[in-house]
């Protein structure tokens, strides 16, 4: 084929490592949980609670997976912490690696390098694969052996080798000569007699399939992570269906002659034209047609929805009427709000006639027992051993404050649970945490008791009455818990009413 798909193999690793990157607080996480009647099981798959919920993302899962629904949009809507970003990365597994999935922040959009539109259009097209069929002519066999001749020049960098290699399959068994990059590409991949290797005839690309099991006796000498395979049939040489899957915004990268493809690897991808663009869903369409090709709708995650603007939003509606869009999911922990860029308010932040198209699915308030199982998964994920005691207190903790702040007390805990040089988390380890670093409610509670000492104060005297009245309330760590003001009684700055 061309350019765009010989380099595809690269490029998909790449996605890979981003992918990875980004989901570390939901690293437990491993699906919806659901069982194949898509009903959810109370503790399955790293997911807890939130039965509704699960449910709901998983027949949008078996929508997408059915190409029912591109081009639609769904909105997690819900509390801090209740589990939505949680939500679509469940969905992101039960979809597999085959489907590209593409996370990002509402406030990511907003710098200097790109317009925001631009970079929403990025987002939209990484979220979109093009599955690409070739059939390639390919030499594949067992190595029976591996002669190789140095024939030595001027010095010891410039000797030119030669060689040969004898390749058989159950049927036949060939020699072929090898010339000097074949022997380095053997060389690079480790090849020995008893491998089974597929060569790219176009290429080059030399690929170790595993180790014949003819001749596993060499087992140990060869480590537990080798494969082992049978010996290939039929003819050595022939031809093979390959699938090449790259996202149209490395396609775009690709092609796009300032960046190249070197963007791909530092992400400075620049603006993209729009011609450039163009020419490429021309060309795929073609693709599709001929049946070389065919389009795979992902998913475009966009967290913290109601930071975009109304630009952004307007964008966002024109977009989803594309035959190349990808589902779209947002999520929101805002109620009623100003939509950015208006004077106007409207739920969640997004305007009416976009809300009017979109499958919503809430969140609810975990109660303290699915509170307290989050929190066990959680330090079984970090590899941290609480007494139950401590887990105890890191629930109410966790009711008191937020899951969130539940969860980085573990991490914190574990350390200085460390340095005491124990194994065990105890209660005097969270204690000591929940002492040294302040939550949401004892920050703002605090601001409000010396607001009049920072700079460029713009809270009014009653307010600071309020402050002064709820500072009366006791920390979780005190035993008489009737005192206690709910967070959400305070103004934070995530609260859901703002
Ligand atoms: N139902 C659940 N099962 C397992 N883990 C969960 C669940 N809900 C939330 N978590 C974990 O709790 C942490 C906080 O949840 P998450 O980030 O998904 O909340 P959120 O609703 O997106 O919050 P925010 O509105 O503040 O962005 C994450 O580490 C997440 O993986």
């Amino acid at each position: 084929m061309d350019k765009f798909s010989s380099l595809s193999t690269k490029f998909e690793e790449i996605r890979d490592f981003t992918r990875v990157e980004r989901i570390g607080a939901h690293s437990h996480i491993r699906g919806l949980g659901l069982n194949d009647l898509l009903e959810p099981k109370e503790v399955s798959q790293g997911m807890v609670g939130q039965l509704q919920a699960r449910k709901a993302a998983g027949i949008i899962v078996q929508m997408i997976r059915e190409g029912r629904i591109a081009g639609r949009a769904v909105l997690i809507a819900g509390q801090p912490g209740t589990g939505k970003t949680a939500l679509a990365m469940g969905m992101a597994q039960a979809l597999g690696s085959e489907t590209p999935f593409t996370k990002i922040a509402g406030s990511e959009l907003f710098s200097l390098e790109l317009s925001k539109t631009e970079a929403l259009n990025q987002a939209f097209r990484r979220s979109i694969g093009v599955r690409m069929k070739e059939e390639v002519e390919i030499i594949e066999g067992e190595v029976v052996e591996i002669q190789v001749d140095r024939q030595v020049g001027s010095g010891p960098m410039t000797g030119k080798k030669s060689g040969k290699i004898i390749l058989k399959t159950t049927d036949m068994e060939t020699v072929y000569e090898l010339g000097n990059k074949m022997i380095d590409s053997l060389a690079r991949e480790n090849v020995s007699a008893g491998d089974v290797i597929s060569i790219d005839k176009s290429t080059g690309k030399v690929t170790k399939l595993g180790h014949s099991f003819s001749k596993s006796r060499d087992y140990d000498a060869m480590g537990s992570a080798t494969r082992i395979v049978q010996c290939p049939e039929g003819e050595i040489q022939r031809m093979k269906e390959v699938v090449h899957q790259v996202t149209l915004h490395e396609i775009d990268v690709i092609n796009s002659r300032q960046q190249g493809f070197l963007a791909l690897f530092s992400g400075d991808t620049g603006e993209i034209k729009n011609e450039i663009r163009e020419q490429i869903d021309e060309r795929i369409t073609d693709w599709i047609e001929q049946g070389k090709a065919e389009l795979v709708p992902g998913v475009l995650f966009i967290d913290e929805v109601h930071m975009l603007d109304i630009e952004c939003f307007a964008f966002l509606s024109r977009a989803l009427e594309s035959e190349m869009a990808p589902v779209l999911v947002m999520a929101t922990n805002r109620g009623f709000t100003r939509i950015r860029g208006t004077n106007y308010r409207a739920p969640h932040g997004i305007p009416i006639d976009l809300l009017d198209r979109l499958l919503i699915i809430a969140t609810k308030p975990y109660s303290e027992k699915e509170l307290k199982q989050i929190i066990q998964i959680r330090c079984e994920e970090e590899d941290v051993n609480l007494t139950d005691d401590a887990l105890s207190l890191l629930t109410t903790i966790g009711m008191e404050t937020s899951l969130r702040y539940a969860m980085y007390t573990i991490t914190s805990a574990a350390l200085i649970c460390a340095k005491r040089r124990s194994t065990q988390v105890e209660t005097e380890d969270v204690k000591k945490s929940y002492s040294l670093f302040v939550d949401a409610k004892r920050s703002t509670q605090f601001l409000h008791e010396y607001q009049r000492e920072y700079l460029f104060n713009e809270v009014d005297d009653e307010e600071v009455g309020m402050g002064r009245r709820s500072s009366t309330s006791k920390s979780p760590l005190d035993p008489s818990k009737e005192e206690f003001h709910s967070v959400s009684e305070l103004p934070t700055s995530m609260d859901m009413s703002n």
